[in-house]
């Protein structure tokens, strides 16, 4: 018996009747002859807790004299760019010693720890926070040389793929004012694809790197699960959090991957990713002799076929993955009919564990907990409730109901998730990588916030070939590829996304399979006007 349930404090505010009250709303009761005892063992682990309550926390604290954060402020008006696309400027600048990306200039996602700097998450409904802690990606940039200029607009609480959501405002997509920078990284995935920053650090739970890539024209990186530490970076939940870079050209991706790869000791998650350092994504690019021959690409028949992709994208990306054929590689059409399963698959994982983690119930990994954000957030009250984004209200609400009517489903699509995850790898024995549209659409036009219907209905569908590679952990990249017209205006032309799906830890080969094709192909120049869009 590890709490000694003889000296009960004597403050302890546990009263009979309180441990059948908490077994009430489960139709659960306690025999009365253990009523007393199971009182007096409540009341020791209320003491328990009080006890842990009372510990100082233990948090990775950073050196801010070697670091200092610079002039930290809200952006005025004059500041503000791309709609609202920063959330915080300051200024970080990188070690004097230099490193493989002195000279870039970095935003981070509005979910990455940087102590001193208030953290808003897309939200105004969280107390104002300020992390004491620096995420692993954020000191490894920093002693790669880069400079940190600031942090990005994240879409309200990473629950949505447009770029409206925000809390802070909207964010404008760079190749058109008016259309969706895609999200939820939208604010730094804008200003990398304007040129403000050469690369921005994105979070990616079902596409929150791919989908703004896609539509903004970007390099988007979602490295295999646990490639990279997710430590100091806010969850969405402990399965399908991915952090990685947005960049302009594939070997920045390359570089940035291999600066913040690496397990740190702290997240459970990136165990199997080797020492930091030990990766030469970049290395092998700049050797690579940007031909394709021997390299087998296959082409997803499911992700050009849901009925969601239009017919400018299907052409466009089928036009783009034809040209591997001029560098040498092989192409095939592939069949996989479980792919149509993994937004379904995706969506009962996302709302089962993301209430778990909207509600502070998220529990089962080794790593650092960001305590000081579930201290300002929890408990939930309505009014908190009321003004969250309805796609956060959802998550929650979705949640809550599939746990109570469908007791084991979580598992069950973990499993399924699994053998979908082994189907994707026994292709990966027969084709180095396989690609598809990361987006069945160009970027919409942003809206604005109002019934919950109209607000989510500009993001519906937008993840059906993403989101499930966040539930099996593949490595997946968004290059861009061409241009095609608007949904609403033939005459506003926008970057198509081209999606390329490696092997677990197979990141090399998505790397190099996109490098040689943007070396050789200039997709500001490919326009796919099609009559039948
Ligand atoms: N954070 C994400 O990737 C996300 C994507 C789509 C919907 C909800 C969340």
């Amino acid at each position: 018996m590890s709490v000694l349930f003889t000296s009960i404090s004597e403050n302890n505010p546990v009263k009979p009747g309180d441990a059948e009250d908490l077994l009430k709303p489960f139709g659960l009761t306690i025999d009365p002859s253990e009523a007393s005892d199971f009182h007096t063992l409540l009341a020791a682990v209320h003491d328990c807790a009080e006890g842990v309550a009372a510990l100082p926390d233990y948090q990775p604290i950073p050196d801010q004299t070697k670091y200092p954060r610079e002039n930290v402020r809200r952006p005025g008006k004059d500041e503000q760019v791309l709609g609202q696309a920063w959330a915080h400027k300051f200024l970080i600048r990188g070690s004097k010693e230099g490193g493989v990306l002195a000279g870039k200039s970095v935003s981070l996602k509005d979910v990455i720890a940087v102590a001193g700097v208030p953290q808003l998450m897309g939200s105004d409904i969280i107390p104002s926070w300020t992390p004491t802690t620096d995420a692993t990606v954020l000191t490894r940039l920093l002693e790669a040389g880069a400079d940190i200029h600031g942090t990005s607009t994240c879409e309200n609480f990473c629950h949505s793929t447009s770029s409206f959501t925000s809390a802070q405002g909207t964010v404008e997509n760079p190749h058109a004012a008016g259309y969706s920078a895609g999200g939820s990284t939208s604010g730094g995935t804008a200003l990398v694809a304007a040129g403000l920053v050469d690369i921005t650090i994105g979070g990616d739970q079902g596409g929150s790197i791919r989908v703004p890539a896609s539509f903004c024209g970007c390099v988007g990186l979602k490295p295999t699960h646990g490639r990279v530490p997710f430590t100091g970076i806010s969850s969405g939940d402990a399965m399908n959090d991915h952090a990685g870079p947005l960049t302009r050209n594939v070997l920045d991706a390359a570089t940035c991957l291999d600066v913040i790869s690496g397990y740190d000791g702290i997240d459970d998650r990136s165990l199997g990713s080797g020492k930091p350092g030990s990766t030469s994504f970049a290395a092998s690019l700049s050797q690579d002799s940007k031909r394709l021959e021997g390299v087998r690409i296959g082409i997803l028949k499911e992700g050009f076929e849901h009925n969601a992709v239009s017919s400018s994208v299907k052409h466009s990306v089928l036009t783009a993955v034809k040209k591997f054929r001029d560098l040498g590689a092989t192409i095939e059409e592939v069949s996989l009919p479980d792919h149509l399963h993994g937004p379904a698959i995706w969506t009962i994982q996302q709302r089962i564990a993301g209430a778990q983690t909207l509600l502070g119930q998220n529990t089962g990994r080794r790593g650092l907990y960001t305590t000081e954000m579930e201290h300002a957030r929890l408990p939930w009250t309505d009014e908190g409730f009321q003004r969250a984004f309805p796609s956060t209200k959802n998550v929650i609400i979705n949640g809550l109901y599939l746990m109570s009517r469908f007791p084991g489903l979580y598992g069950k699509a973990a499993n399924i998730g699994r053998q979908l995850s082994d189907k994707y790898e026994a292709l990966f024995e027969k084709y180095d990588v396989l690609v598809m549209p990361t987006t069945p659409v160009v970027a919409p036009k942003n809206e604005k916030r109002g019934l919950p219907l109209e607000s989510l209905k500009p993001s519906m569908g937008l993840t059906i070939n993403t989101a499930i590679f966040n539930v099996t952990g593949h490595p997946a990249i968004s290059i861009p590829i061409g241009t095609a017209p608007a949904m609403d205006n033939v005459e506003v032309m926008l970057p198509v996304g081209m999606q390329v799906v490696g092997g677990l830890w197979q990141e090399e080969k998505i790397l190099r399979v996109t490098h040689a094709w943007e070396s050789h192909f200039d997709w500001k120049k490919m326009h796919f006007s099609t009559s039948e869009n």
